[in-house]
């Protein structure tokens, strides 16, 4: 197998856009929109493979050379700093990472007046160094999904989290108080994959920077 390429998909949010953009780019995807729960497709005949992940662990499959490419976003990059390469900016899966707090909170405060308050997140270590940047002593509360939740019931005083249209924010009384950085999906891949199947990966590389060249980031 040592000339196949594999590609890791993540499954939700960016899986679509991805697949479209592999596509455009000349890539057969036949077979992966289809409703389906497997986790690999092989396309032989085109010495490619695909495999399907939580987003949250594409950087690990890729880490690990599990998979020699894949697509991800920026926050999770940033999240967890694996031993990745990152190789061109996708320009979809536009978020911002935010600090929110709940309307009636904020009101009239400003974020320094949260010292030694309870945060909530999925990512403890961007929270961690927003704060410490600030000079801000915070407990760090992880969660895995439905961060919005935390300070509703008393679990935590502010979030940190991803905002894309800002809708479940509002529909939780939330507001956002700080911005910290901006996120899209960005094509990654192993290191050792990226010397060994240079050739193949450089080509895909240079398809894909020039596809998304001119396309306007909308945060
Ligand atoms: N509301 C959003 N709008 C646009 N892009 C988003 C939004 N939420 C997340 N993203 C981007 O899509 C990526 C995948 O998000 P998605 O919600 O599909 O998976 P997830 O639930 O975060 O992953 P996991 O299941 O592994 O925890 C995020 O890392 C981020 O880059
Ligand atoms: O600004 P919006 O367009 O409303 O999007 C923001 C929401 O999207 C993400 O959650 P996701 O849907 O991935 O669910 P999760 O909380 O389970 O991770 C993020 O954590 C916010 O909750």
């Amino acid at each position: 197998m040592k000339d196949t390429l594999t590609i890791a998909l993540p499954k939700g949010k960016l899986y679509d856009e991805a697949i479209d953009l592999l596509a455009e780019a000349g890539l057969s995807t036949y077979g992966l929109k289809e409703d389906s729960r497997k986790l690999m497709f092989h396309h032989e005949a085109e010495r490619l493979k695909y495999i399907i992940c939580r987003p949250t662990d594409i950087p690990t499959f890729v880490e690990y050379g599990a998979a020699d490419i894949g697509v991800v976003g920026k926050d999770t990059i940033v999240e967890q700093d694996k031993d990745i390469m990152e190789l061109v900016d996708l320009k979809f899966g536009f978020c911002r990472f935010v600090v929110a707090l709940p309307e009636e909170a904020a009101r009239g405060r400003d974020l320094s007046q949260f010292n030694h308050r309870r945060v909530a997140t999925k990512f403890p270590e961007v929270a961690d160094a927003f704060f410490r940047e600030k000079g801000m002593q915070v407990e760090i509360i992880k969660l895995h999904g439905n961060i919005e939740l935390a300070p509703m019931v008393g679990l935590a005083d502010m979030i940190v989290d991803i905002v894309s249209t800002g809708r479940t924010l509002r529909e939780n009384n939330l507001v956002a108080v700080e911005e910290i950085f901006n996120a899209t999906a960005r094509l990654v891949a192993n290191r050792v994959s990226y010397r060994l199947k240079h050739q193949r990966i450089q080509p895909l590389v240079e398809k894909v920077r020039q596809l998304v060249k001119d396309k306007e980031v909308r945060y």
